[in-house]
């Protein structure tokens, strides 16, 4: 259907954080137009566009302003925050949403694609029900069991998720999920606390007219909820990985379309379980900007245009280490890039975001080394020897 297009196309990203940078990149290196929109002015994929726009992506209104001015071939989400109704309308009216405008409602709201998943696909997931209020968190807990995990149903990135040991850190729990939930949603998901010997994502392509293909897993530590390192290939058995690729490719078809998709599982003893899934590309992803010859933006860049994908090629044990900021700042620079850089096989990514506050993401250390836990010990020292401070 889409692989005889002509280049360049022109496209309009939905958020223009670190991920939208790259596709940026990406996007940019075979000449396509892009439009980077965001929240905020100077957004990282911003400086790497051909234009951009400041609106609420929660806004319709808004969305229809920036349509109506490009009249984009593409709509590429790169955050979950969207008014995804408004999406469902822009595909009907011929616009191409990535991966199509369903898949991007069903993946903004936790409880959705956990349904899709768990109930309509029958796929295995922690044990998890929801609550609206406190009091129905306390008999969902119950049921549940300790320690179980709390989350809004609307956040990413870990906001507002808290692991729950027992009954008294309940109501704790309940004001943190609606403090930082996005939007006025009053409800969140309680799973049973997954007790796994490894998590990865799998990077899963889907193609228009070609079938639908995998990067080699992912492995990733996480602190907060929120990604700290990952690394690849991710320690599992083939076994595994094929009962993952299975699992990835149900929730794809059922979602549709084209690109690619960040699928999370909890891999124990015996089990893979899935987690949940991003329809674009995942931070955890960043570490094929070292180890891929193509890496997940391009791969994404490709499945949208219906490029051919002939290979994909890893290159080793390769690892990702995130540079978080440490505290509020207006105007940011950053020491100790010369030092973390002198290491052979040591890349570095600062993302251009134009202020931080703690634990946000500024920045990427990239590695590859003789084996997995010399790449991920190189990408950490890396990290580390990066300083985020006051530019002035
Ligand atoms: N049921 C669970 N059992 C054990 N650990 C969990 C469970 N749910 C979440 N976690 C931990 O918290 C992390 C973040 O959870 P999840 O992926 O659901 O949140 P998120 O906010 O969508 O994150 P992101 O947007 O970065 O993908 C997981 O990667 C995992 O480390
Ligand atoms: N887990 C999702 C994720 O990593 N998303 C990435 O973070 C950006 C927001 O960063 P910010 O909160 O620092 O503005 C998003 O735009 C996306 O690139
Ligand atoms: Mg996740």
């Amino acid at each position: 259907m889409k692989n005889s297009m002509k280049l360049p196309q022109k496209l309009m990203l939905l958020g223009a954080g670190e991920l939208g940078k790259e596709f940026v990149i990406a996007a940019q290196r075979l000449g396509n137009y892009v439009i980077a929109v965001d929240r905020y002015a100077d957004a990282p994929a911003m400086q790497v566009a051909d234009c951009s726009e400041v609106i609420s992506m929660l806004s319709a209104d808004d969305l229809e302003a920036v349509v109506a001015k490009y009249k984009p071939d593409f709509i590429i989400p790169e955050i979950e925050a969207i008014r995804t109704e408004k999406l469902i309308e822009f595909e009907q009216r011929g616009i191409t949403v990535i991966p199509t405008a369903a898949a991007t409602n069903y993946t903004m709201n936790r409880d959705r694609i956990r349904e899709l998943a768990s109930k309509k696909l029958g796929i295995r997931t922690a044990k998890y029900d929801y609550a609206t209020s406190e009091e129905e968190l306390i008999a969902v807990s119950d049921e549940i069991g300790f320690p179980n995990v709390v989350k809004p149903v609307m956040s990413s990135s870990g906001k507002g998720q808290s692991v729950v040991k027992d009954k008294s850190e309940v109501e704790q729990a309940w004001k943190y999920a609606i403090a930082n939930s996005r939007g006025d949603s009053q409800k969140v998901i309680v799973e049973e606390f997954i007790d796994f010997e490894i998590e990865i994502t799998l990077l899963t392509i889907k193609q228009w007219n070609a079938p639908t293909i995998f990067c080699s897993p992912i492995g990733h530590r996480q602190e907060r909820g929120d990604y700290q390192e990952s690394w690849q290939p991710a320690e599992i058995s083939d076994e595994m990985i094929l009962s993952a690729q299975s699992i990835a490719k149900k929730v794809t078809d059922a979602l549709g379309g084209a690109g690619i998709f960040g699928v999370e599982f909890f891999i124990t003893k015996d089990e893979v379980i899935f987690s949940e899934l991003s329809p674009r590309p995942h931070d955890t992803g960043m570490v094929t900007l070292i180890s891929q010859n193509l890496n997940e933006f391009e791969l994404h860049l490709r499945a949208i245009l219906g490029l051919p994908i002939p290979n994909i090629e890893q290159f080793g044990f390769s690892a990702s280490a995130v540079i978080l900021a440490t505290e509020q700042l207006d105007s940011i620079a950053f020491t100790g890039v010369a030092e973390a850089l002198s290491e052979k096989d040591v890349d570095i990514r600062l993302f251009g975001k134009p202020n931080a506050h703690p634990y946000r993401r500024m920045g990427v250390a990239l590695a590859k080394g003789n084996n997995i836990l010399e790449a991920r010990e190189k990408a950490k020292r890396a990290a580390n020897q990066v300083k985020i401070i006051r530019n002035d």
